[in-house]
């Protein structure tokens, strides 16, 4: 049976007193038979563009760009908040919806020329994922794919990504 996905999203008005409106994916991810189907449309986008390595952004974009990886049976490869990595990393700073910041990959994590789906849970000013983009381009990988859950429509970051094949299970406009 098929599950509508968009059961499994709660729409919250001005979380965490930030004046927006906050798709909470976790209750999708919380539910076995959602974050199943969800990795699994996700997962198959990805091998129908060949992809040989996942990257995702802290936090949510670990959750959701591991099962795929495992999925696929490649690996996956963390963008993480500044400051945390070991060994040394390539950087990138962006702004968000709220707030900016700067995410960091160890500076070897991708090989030059490895076909790399950047994945996250959500899409809104596309901020973070062109920041992710712009790590998995120094390191000279090939962004073949973007994949999301949830688009925010009406904060355009689609359009940012225009120059990258992008899938997005869910969207979302206005309250
Ligand atoms: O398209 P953008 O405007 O960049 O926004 C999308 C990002 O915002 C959220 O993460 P957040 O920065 O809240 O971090 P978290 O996952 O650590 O909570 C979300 O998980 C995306 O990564
Ligand atoms: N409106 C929103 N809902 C959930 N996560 C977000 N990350 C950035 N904007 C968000």
């Amino acid at each position: 049976m098929t599950v509508n996905l968009y059961d499994h999203v709660e729409s919250i008005p001005d979380f965490p007193e930030k004046g927006i409106v906050f798709r909470d994916i976790l209750p999708l991810m919380a539910n076995g038979e959602a974050f199943k189907q969800a990795t699994a449309e996700l997962a198959q986008f990805a091998r129908e563009r060949g992809v040989e390595m996942v990257v995702g952004p802290e936090a949510r974009g670990f959750i959701v760009g591991c099962p795929i990886a495992y999925d696929l049976g490649v690996g996956f490869a963390p963008a993480r908040k500044k400051g945390k990595l070991p060994r040394p990393a390539v950087s990138a700073t962006y702004d968000l919806e709220y707030g900016s910041a700067t995410l960091q990959m160890e500076h070897d994590a991708i090989k030059p020329g490895q076909k790399v789906l950047v994945v996250d849970d959500l899409l809104a000013t596309g901020g973070t994922i062109l920041a992710t983009i712009d790590l998995v381009e120094q390191m000279g990988g090939i962004v073949v794919g973007c994949a999301f859950l949830v688009d925010l429509k009406d904060l355009h970051g689609m359009e940012r990504l225009k120059d990258y094949d992008v899938k997005a299970l869910m969207e979302f406009s206005g309250e």
